[in-house]
């Protein structure tokens, strides 16, 4: 297995019979390189277009695939500058010895101990059609501009961002931009709290860029609005939109017209469909290729590694679950306790500790005097709640009395386990608590804020202003979320919690397994 390979490959339709091909021989990232075709006929357009079809159909690799444009393009100069290091070059029955030479000479990244490897196509029919020409796009005609521009969120470039950046990078004979949202665009989105930094996706974009065509000026930049810079710059010519985005351009070329600026020349891209697996996948996931299915099918995975620590015992090993108010954290420990884990539930533990003769009886009352007792004279959690979840200084008063009676529970239900190996801790207050340094690692459970007040309002019967309270007692989502190694987010069915359950379950072991085996 290499890590980085480059195809070259005689004709773009040949593509879906090579790739079963070499699949299986590359690890990480699949350049392919399509030997010069001949520039502004009819068939080159028709290559262009094909470009869609390819990453359309090339799910089925779990490899980064770049198509190189300056053999579609006819920009070959003489130096093909990929950014990673290739360590294989793989290269169809049609590709002449001197081509492959020329190939590999103006190749500038290459392993000091790269191979060239031959390959046959799947069958032995010289079919040039193999991959359908899909007539959707073939009202996209060859014209070329100069400026063009196209804006996105591009969290985790996928295959349907990569046909955008190629569509545009194909139609521009000078500079690309690219305008990417600014996390502060994104906070409706499903799961925004783990969309990559602004940053991270603007190198990403650019290095995608660079890399399939580094012939062309490109100009990736954060957006704050849908506009971005399409309403002032006079150079740009044409936007590339995809059909969910339509509305957007046309909202741009109101401006520009009110700016006395040409209006752009919009080309719409159809939506990627993605089929869907039936194992492992929330039947909630989108049908088109989206971030946010890529971001669900991470709910339950490592997102950040555990690090050891060495402050705690070994075993049983202890996993701090912890969220914000009614974000399901019960229903993920029910259903871990029927995988097999000991749950500690540190509401549970707090309760207990303000019956009659229990230690926080007492501190309880001198510090919130008998109006919080019942008529039998216990003590009304619910007067209580009421008290804490509206005044700051009161819920600390009460956290100082109550957290180091539930640790020393904890403490001392976590020592006497004695038949699992995994014990998993529910606590909201985990992190202000500081219970995490008690934890091998820290899963986290999240729901929109919306969702949490409706919840609210239907199980604990709270006005929206109380379930908002509530809320603002605890961190932020993206505060939990920066502790957490494993996400869910029980905003979905509840087999679609099960799912992102069990694969946190089964990775779980797998983790435990080698640490006990180390030992
Ligand atoms: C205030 C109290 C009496 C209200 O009791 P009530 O039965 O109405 O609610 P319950 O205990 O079931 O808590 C429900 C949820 O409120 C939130 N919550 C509870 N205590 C806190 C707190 N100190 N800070 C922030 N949120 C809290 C949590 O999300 C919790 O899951 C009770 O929550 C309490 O004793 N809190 C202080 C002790 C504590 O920190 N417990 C939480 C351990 S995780
Ligand atoms: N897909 C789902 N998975 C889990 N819970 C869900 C789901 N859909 C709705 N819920 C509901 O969300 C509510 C909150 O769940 P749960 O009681 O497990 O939250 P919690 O985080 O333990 O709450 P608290 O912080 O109050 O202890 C419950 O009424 C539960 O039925």
């Amino acid at each position: 297995m290499t890590k980085t390979g480059l195809l070259i490959c005689s004709n773009p339709f040949r593509l879906l019979r090579i790739f079963p091909q070499i699949q299986c021989h590359v690890q990480n990232t699949l350049y392919v390189h399509f030997c010069p075709l001949p520039v502004l006929d009819k068939k080159a357009v028709r290559h262009r277009l094909t470009i869609i079809d390819a990453y359309k159909n090339l799910n089925i690799i779990n490899v980064d695939v770049r198509i190189l444009l300056c053999g579609l393009k006819g920009t070959l100069g003489s130096q093909i500058a990929t950014k990673r290091p290739v360590d294989v070059i793989f290269y169809d029955d049609h590709i002449k010895s001197e081509e492959l030479d020329s190939v590999v000479s103006s190749l500038s990244n290459k392993s000091p101990d790269f191979k060239t490897v031959f390959v046959q196509p799947n069958e032995d029919s010289d079919s040039s059609i193999d991959m359908k020409e899909n007539t959707q796009y073939n009202k996209v005609e060859s014209k070329l501009f100069e400026n063009v521009v196209l804006g996105g969120t591009f969290d985790r470039l996928h295959n349907g961002h990569k046909i955008l950046l190629s569509t545009a990078a194909l139609k521009c004979t000078k500079k690309l931009t690219v305008g990417v949202t600014d996390i502060i665009m994104l906070k409706s989105k499903k799961l925004w709290e783990i969309i990559e930094p602004c940053s991270t996706r603007i190198s990403n974009v650019e290095g995608f860029l660079k890399d399939i065509d580094p012939t062309l000026e490109y100009d990736v930049l954060p957006i704050y609005d849908i506009y971005g810079p399409t309403i002032h710059d006079p150079a740009f010519e044409m936007i590339i939109l995809s059909e969910e985005t339509m509305k957007g351009g046309e909202l741009i070329n109101e401006k520009r017209l009110n700016a006395g600026l040409q209006p752009l020349e919009i080309l719409p891209l159809p939506l990627l469909e993605e089929k869907k697996s039936t194992v492992d996948c929330c039947q909630e996931e989108e049908n088109k290729i989206s971030s946010s299915n890529y971001r669900m099918r991470l709910l339950g995975t490592v997102l950040k590694s555990p690090q050891p620590n060495t402050n705690i015992p070994a075993t049983p090993y202890v996993i701090g679950l912890t969220g914000g108010i009614a974000s399901g954290k019960s229903s993920i420990s029910n259903y871990l306790k029927e995988l097999g884990a000991y749950v500690i539930n540190a509401d549970t533990l707090a309760h207990g500790l303000y019956d009659i003769n229990q230690p926080a009886y007492q501190p309880i009352i001198d510090t919130f005097g008998s109006a919080i007792l019942n008529v039998n004279n216990e003590v009304d959690r619910k007067k209580l709640g009421a008290i804490v979840f509206t005044s700051k200084d009161k819920l600390d008063q009460l956290n100082q009395i109550m957290w180091p009676l539930i640790l020393q529970k904890i403490k001392i239900l976590i020592e006497s386990v004695k038949d699992h190996n995994i014990v998993v801790l529910e606590a909201a207050v985990l992190l202000t608590a500081n219970w995490q340094v008690h934890c091998h690692e820290i899963w986290v459970s999240i729901i929109p804020e919306v969702e949490a007040i409706k919840r609210l309002q239907e199980r604990n019967h709270l006005s929206e202003i109380d379930s908002r309270n509530r809320i603002n007692s605890q961190p932020l989502n993206s505060e939990y979320v920066k502790n957490a190694n494993v996400l869910f987010s029980t905003l979905w069915s509840y087999d679609c919690t099960r799912i992102q359950i069990r694969r946190a379950w089964n990775n779980l072991l797998i983790r435990v397994s080698k640490i006990h085996r180390f030992q």
